[in-house]
C-alpha cells in the first residue's frame, strides 16, 4: 500500500530520518512507536509527501508519491496532525461537509456521507455544536471524522489510507478504546491505518504491525507480537521494563 525505500531527511546538521525502509501493509493498522524526538511525526510527514526526503523514495499503491496529483491523493489518503488546525467557528456538521470538497457530488450525497460517518463514530450528540466550543478530546474525535469523511466514497473505504499522529492523545480511557474500535472498523471496510501512538499497550492490543523508531532509524518492524519484545522496547526507550503476557485475555503489556 505505502512503501518507503531508504528515506533519509536532515535539517541543517540535524538528521531526523536515517535510511528508513518499510512496506506498510494494506488492510492493517500499523503503529509507529518511539521516544520523544525519535522522528515519528517526521516519518509520517515523509509518508504523506509533506516532507521531501533527501534520499530515498515513497511509493503509494505502487506509484512514486511525486507522480500523484494532490487531488488524486486527497481522495485516497487523509491525515490527522498531532496538533489540530486553527478551529473554525463552524458547527461540526458543516466542518465535516468541507472534507467532501474533492468529490463531484450533489449536496445530498455529501450530507449522506457525512451523516454516515457521524453515525459510525458516535458523534450525533455533538454534530450541531461549534468547533470552538468543543473540549480537546471532542475536537480530536471530530478531526478523525473529518479525515474519514475525506476518504469515504460511495460509502466504501477500499484502498483508503488514514495517517494519524497521536489521534488519542486527548481521549479518556473509554474514548481511547473506542477510537481503536473505529479504526478496526475502518480496516474491516477495506482501509489501512498508519498511526503514531505513545500508548504502547494500546498499540500492542489493537495494531497488527509495529515499527519502532530510534533516533530517526528503524530499530525493528513487523508483526506486533514479534516486535513488542522486552529487548526491543527497552532499547527503543532506554529503559528497563518488562513485557507481560496475559494469556487469559490474550494481551501483552509493557511496564517499568
Ligand atoms: N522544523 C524543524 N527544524 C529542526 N528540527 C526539527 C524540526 N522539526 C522537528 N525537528 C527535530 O526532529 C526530531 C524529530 O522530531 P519529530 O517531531 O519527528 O519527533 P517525534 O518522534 O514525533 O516526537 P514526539 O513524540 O515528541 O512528538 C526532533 O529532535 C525535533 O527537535
Amino acid at each position: 500500500m505505502l512503501d518507503c525505500h531508504n528515506i533519509s531527511y536532515s535539517i541543517g546538521k540535524n538528521t531526523l530520518l536515517r535510511y528508513v525502509s518499510w512496506q506498510f501493509a494494506q488492510g492493517k493498522i500499523t503503529s509507529i512507536i518511539g521516544a520523544n524526538g525519535a522522528g515519528k511525526s517526521t516519518l509520517l510527514k515523509g509518508l504523506l509527501g509533506i516532507v521531501k526526503p533527501d534520499v530515498g523514495r515513497v511509493d503509494f499503491q505502487g506509484v512514486a508519491l511525486s507522480e500523484w496529483t494532490l487531488q488524486e491523493l486527497a481522495l485516497r489518503r487523509a491525515y490527522m496532525a498531532q496538533h489540530g488546525t486553527q478551529r473554525l467557528a463552524l458547527p461540526v456538521v458543516e466542518y465535516l461537509l468541507l472534507a467532501r470538497v474533492h468529490y463531484t457530488e450533489s449536496q445530498s450525497s455529501a450530507e449522506q456521507h457525512v451523516q454516515h460517518v457521524i453515525n459510525e463514530l458516535d458523534l450525533i450528540a455533538m454534530m450541531f455544536k461549534r468547533l470552538d466550543e468543543l473540549s480537546g478530546g471532542e475536537y480530536q474525535r471530530v478531526e478523525l471524522a473529518r479525515a474519514w469523511c475525506q476518504l469515504l466514497d460511495h460509502q466504501q473505504l477500499d484502498g483508503k489510507l488514514l495517517l494519524l499522529d497521536e489521534p488519542g492523545s486527548a481521549l479518556d480511557i473509554n474514548q481511547s478504546q473506542k477510537l481503536y474500535q473505529y479504526l478496526r472498523k475502518f480496516v474491516a471496510a477495506g482501509g489501512s491505518v498508519i498511526v503514531v501512538e505513545h500508548d504502547l499497550n494500546v498499540a500492542a492490543k489493537y495494531c497488527d504491525e509495529m515499527l519502532l523508531l530510534k533516533q530517526g532509524q528503524c530499530l525493528a518492524a513487523g508483526k506486533t507480537n514479534e516486535v513488542f519484545t522486552q529487548t526491543n522496547l527497552n532499547q527503543c526507550f532506554n529503559v528497563n521494563g518488562q513485557v507481560v503476557h496475559d494469556e487469559k485475555r490474550g494481551v501483552m503489556s509493557f511496564s517499568l
